[in-house]
């Protein structure tokens, strides 16, 4: 009798013995635990409100990444004009002063504003011929959530450009760009350096990358879910709704109206919302004016732009207006670093404001075709850079503050803030740190070729 009892309680026990390792294993899996560099991200702070679905990219396992990356940038340095191809700088001095980059508190939320028409006049106040936000802006993260979370009034089909997107008004008459998602997080494009569509999370990643960079050169972005059927469709222009149709499953699609729009690429819900990015439209009272790049690509296969062969081409630019003199060439140098770090190279054109003329700042706007690749750093970006050897101390300074990893801990810090959070793949932040080296590389190859006065700008102009 004594046995069977005891063998009936061991039985039981392994029972519950194997349910509990079954379910601590299960817990396991299925936490963020195993998927590298997400685990401590905290929860994003502005969608509490908004209540989204949860967020659906953060499994990411891609094979093979050490081969991917050498296979896809072993040729690189070979076809590239002005890129020296010696030896790489490594061992820089990190030097992180805690006071450089205010990265968490500014994107707190408060709720001290008594309506939203404060708010956007907050924002449209901060606007300077030099600045879009002030170097401290307590307030950033209050404009980012109204941004996020106020009511769309209208709902039109984008102003200009070639790519998809709607131009909307929020509560309190504040116009906002939306851009679709158009991909998942873990999606790699390939081909050109401005292949595929734009990507939303390009956009917000981007614009804190300008402000962790120290320039606030590009207008206000924030991720958004946005429910098509409640908030878009009762506000719609005509000519928006026409493009509107019913998607596979429960998915409402639209393709809205521009260049490359049209009914068999259109953007589709998961059957209530649709992620996207909302950038800040600049005030009226700062009209922009539109210039083409000097290192523009043709767009043209087998049609190289002059200075994807010409190695001198930089001494012809840097004698003509506006870049012989004032900020525009020392922007130019600013922008393509900015532009390599995400992996951009659609910066056709860049736009100034009107009213500053030849002084007035490049603004980084239109980032949507960066972090398309993580395996491929596409070093013809960084031609200004390596061709007219120029850039601004107080810049240079920046990058070694950012250097040693820093760079892609200040950027989680920020994303971790924003309503589509994860935004990025770790494999992005990686590729960013991988790639602040490589810009300091090429700093460091100028200065010896150069001499560090002929490289190095104090001060804002040439
Ligand atoms: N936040 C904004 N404030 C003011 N104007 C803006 C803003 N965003 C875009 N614009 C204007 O709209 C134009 C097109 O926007 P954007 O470059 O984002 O679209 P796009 O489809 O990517 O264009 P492209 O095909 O030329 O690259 C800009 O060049 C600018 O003149
Ligand atoms: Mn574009």
């Amino acid at each position: 009798m004594r046995f069977q009892i005891t063998k009936f309680f061991r039985q039981r026990l392994l029972i519950v013995f194997l349910a509990c390792l079954f379910a601590v294993i299960w817990m396991f899996l299925t936490s963020n635990v195993l998927w590298d560099g997400m685990a401590d991200v905290p929860a994003p702070r502005m969608s509490d409100l908004h209540a989204p679905f949860p967020p659906s990219h953060q499994r990411v396992i891609i094979p093979n990444y050490q081969n991917r990356f050498q296979e896809e940038n072993e040729d690189v340095d070979k076809f590239i004009p002005g890129l020296d191809v010696g030896q790489d700088f490594d061992g820089f001095e990190p030097k992180y002063n805690d006071q450089d980059v205010n990265v968490g508190q500014d994107l707190d939320v408060h709720g001290d504003f008594d309506n939203l028409h404060d708010i956007w006049t907050l924002a449209a106040d901060w606007v300077k011929s030099r600045e879009i936000i002030p170097a401290i802006a307590p307030d950033l993260g209050t404009v980012l959530y109204a941004m996020a979370n106020s009511k769309i009034t209208k709902a039109d089909v984008g102003y200009k450009g070639t790519q998809l997107k709607l131009l909307l008004s929020l509560e309190n008459d504040q116009i906002v760009v939306f851009k679709p998602m158009r991909y998942s997080r873990d999606h790699v494009i390939n081909g050109n350096p401005y292949a595929g569509y734009d990507r939303h999370n390009s956009e917000i990643a981007g614009f804190h990358l300008d402000r962790i960079l120290g320039f606030r050169r590009a207008p206000l972005v924030v991720g958004r879910h946005v429910d098509l059927k409640k908030e878009i469709i009762p506000v719609a222009s005509d000519r928006l709704l026409q493009t509107f149709f019913k998607g596979v499953g429960n998915s409402t699609c639209f393709y809205g109206s521009c260049h490359y729009c049209n009914k068999e690429e259109p953007a589709c819900d998961d059957g209530v919302f649709l992620e996207g990015s909302i950038t800040l439209w600049l005030p009226s009272s700062w009209p922009l004016q539109k210039h083409r790049h000097p290192w523009g690509r043709t767009y043209k296969a087998g049609k190289k732009a002059k200075w994807e062969y010409d190695n001198t081409y930089c001494r012809e630019i840097i004698v003509k207006d506006p870049f012989n003199s004032g900020p525009r060439l020392l922007d130019i140098m600013d922008t393509c670093i900015f532009d390599y770090l995400i992996g951009n190279g659609d910066r056709h054109h860049y736009e100034t404001f009107q009213q500053d003329g030849a002084d007035g700042m490049l603004l980084n706007m239109d980032n949507a075709k960066g972090f398309g690749n993580p395996f491929h750093d596409e070093k013809s970006i960084l031609a200004p850079l390596y061709q007219c050897c120029k850039i601004r101390r107080a810049t240079y300074q920046k990058l070694l503050t950012l250097s040693d990893g820093k760079l892609s801990e200040f950027m989680k810090q920020a994303l971790s803030h924003d309503p589509v959070s994860p935004v990025l793949v770790p494999l992005h932040y990686e590729a960013m740190d991988r790639r602040l080296r490589a810009v300091l590389s090429e700093i460091q190859k100028c200065i010896s070729r150069n001499g560090e006065s002929h490289v190095m700008v104090d001060g804002l102009v040439l």
